[in-house]
């Protein structure tokens, strides 16, 4: 299977700025990641622990992501592909050094193994390095070396000496722009840590991001780019559950009013379940002033409002109702619940398949998995058009639309559209 290059539609003086300051301006920039080696690692034994509910076909679910990339690219979006940009970041000796940094643990490998994987990587052209930084590497395909090392032989061979990163797939999760700024997430389960020093190293050095200025620290508190929802400019959610812990809300929101790149921001808990892992699972925006929600989360979301106090520090408010409360931060009289109006059963399945988690194209336009029909239907009842993109295979990996995409450049769009 040949793999699809990153590619642009627009050219160079067509490129917005890479700015984000709502979830549905129209889209222009975003960073996607074509699943690739790293899922042949996903194993029966492994799955549950790499955060993957099955065993996904992998070539069937590059030819999904292809077609989600190409529907992208057919409404005008440039579409960034992960491994491109990595591997034209790691170009540069200092991303390479701090490519081969990420890679090799010391504490995994000991002082002999490590220094034998470190001298091997550092020779690595940037894409044979960016391929062990994506996929990973077991125990048998470490370089040879000369002596015995005990680590090297009390492993089982298919052990991982550096850990696959599956869940890149999921680039929303792994940075996040708010207004100009970027914010590189610290990832909160250890199957993804190694995620933020792709980004950290992609950020730094690629040529297109040079000058990007970051927003919030790598290494803070749990911050997880799913929990992060830009509902109008100035005006952020932050979903606080299994994977964004109050501390990381917290230093968010003291980063973000330190840098003045938001005035509110709403830290709104979620129940710390699997189903409920981001807030983009239950809650994403369709237009300036509407958003799909899991219906059952429509009436018991609550968010606390954080503003900024004069001393640099932060005030925390209510908690209040979260469409209230939403509505209020935003300068709306409401924010629109798109009534999927489904039973119970029925939109319990669809949540869990991602039924909420759609990427807005534009205002009133967004991408949906085509396996959730009813959230589909409902949505298009409202006068939203769903564009559908399959994900049997994708899905495994338990994220939608919203979870496989960061915006790097979308219109600015006021609340009245
Ligand atoms: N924003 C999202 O909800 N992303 C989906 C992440 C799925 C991934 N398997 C994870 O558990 O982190």
């Amino acid at each position: 299977m040949t793999e699809s290059t990153s590619s642009s539609s627009s050219s160079l003086s067509e490129r917005l700025p890479t700015r984000v300051d709502s979830e549905v301006g129209p889209l222009r920039t975003v960073l996607l990641h074509r699943p690739g080696n790293e899922l042949r690692r996903l194993t029966p034994r492994n799955n549950d622990q790499l955060l993957f509910d099955s065993i996904p076909w992998v070539d069937r679910a590059q030819e999904e992501h292809d077609a989600f990339a190409t529907v992208l690219r057919s409404r005008g979006v440039e579409v960034l592909l992960l491994a491109d940009v990595l591997r034209t970041a790691l170009e540069d000796p200092r991303a390479h050094a701090a490519g081969v940094h990420a890679a090799v643990d010391d504490r995994r490998l000991g002082a002999e193994l490590a220094d034998v994987l470190r001298s091997h990587l550092s020779s690595a052209t940037p894409a044979e390095l960016a391929e062990v930084l994506m996929a990973g590497m077991t125990f048998e395909e470490l370089p040879t070396s000369e002596g015995g090392s005990l680590v090297r032989r009390m492993h089982h061979a298919h052990d991982f000496a550096v850990d696959p990163l599956p869940n890149l797939l999921f680039t929303r999760d792994s940075s996040v722009w708010i207004g100009d700024r970027v914010a590189i997430a610290s990832l909160a389960m250890p199957a993804r840590k190694r995620e933020t020093a792709l980004l950290d190293l992609i950020y730094a050095y690629h040529p297109r991001f040079r000058g990007a200025v970051r927003a919030y620290g790598a290494h803070s508190a749990p911050v997880e780019g799913g929990d992060v929802l830009v509902l109008a400019p100035g005006v952020l959610a932050v979903g606080v559950g299994e994977r964004t812990t109050p501390a990381g809300a917290e230093s968010l929101a003291r980063s973000v009013f330190a840098d003045d790149l938001a005035h509110t921001v709403l830290a709104v808990p979620i129940a710390q379940d699997r189903a409920t892992m981001h807030l983009d699972t239950v809650c994403t925006m369709v237009g300036p002033d509407s958003v799909v929600m899991y219906p059952l989360a429509r009436d018991s979301l609550i968010a606390y409002t954080l503003t900024p106090d004069e001393e640099k520090g932060v005030r925390v408010h209510g908690p209040a109702p979260f469409l209230e409360a939403a509505a209020e931060a935003m300068g709306i009289d409401r924010l629109h619940v798109i009534d999927t109006g489904l039973d119970p059963v029925t939109a319990e399945r669809e949540q869990w398949d991602d039924g909420n988690n759609t990427l807005a194209l534009a205002p009133g336009v967004v991408i949906g998995y085509e396996r959730n029909t009813e959230t589909n239907e409902r949505l298009e009842d409202a006068g939203i058009e769903v564009v559908r993109i399959a994900g049997s295979e994708l899905g495994s990996g338990r994220g939608g639309p919203r979870c496989m995409s960061c915006p790097i450049a979308r219109e600015t769009v006021s609340a009245s559209g």
